[in-house]
């Protein structure tokens, strides 16, 4: 696959973590920085990846921030994304299977690379379920169209 990463300025280690992690498992990376330390906004970055996602330039996508929450609030708003704030391995198989995240967020803030590992590529394996979980992410996708997203 082709999997987008992006971070702020509170998960430059993680993408570089993810990106190897990814990298490792065989996936293509696509990289929306940032990449310095210097402050940016998470917006910036949601809506980079998030456009890449959902236009098909990419199948999916890592974002970070220091907790994942400004990631997937804005993410979230990219017509198409299903951004996820995952902090555990249970939360990221739930989050394919159930919700068909295309955008997995995850906290910059001390998270440690043996638990980044196992929460990403539990991620990037797991599949979507589908049956009733097919219809609710249908409600989901009818209510983008609802509020005009
Ligand atoms: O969006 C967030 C809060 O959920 C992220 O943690 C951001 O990384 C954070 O708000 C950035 O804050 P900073 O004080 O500018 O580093």
């Amino acid at each position: 696959m082709k999997i987008s990463v992006g971070t702020d300025h509170r998960g430059l280690e993680q993408k570089r973590m993810v990106s190897r992690i990814a990298e490792s498992l065989g996936h293509e990376v696509v990289d929306h920085g940032t990449n310095s330390t210097e402050s940016c906004d998470y917006p910036d970055i949601a809506k980079a990846l998030g456009q890449s996602v959902v236009s098909g330039n990419t199948d999916c996508g890592i974002l970070i921030c220091g907790t994942g929450i400004g990631m997937s609030i804005a993410a979230n708003k990219v017509k198409g994304v299903r951004a996820a704030v995952c902090n555990n391995v249970a939360q990221s198989r739930l989050s394919r299977q159930h919700n068909d995240a295309n955008v997995l967020c995850i906290p910059g803030d001390s998270f440690e690379e043996s638990a980044v590992k196992e929460l990403v590529s539990v991620w990037l394996e797991t599949e979507f379920e589908g049956g009733r979980h097919a219809r609710r992410v249908d409600k989901v996708k009818q209510m983008e169209e609802d509020f005009g997203k």
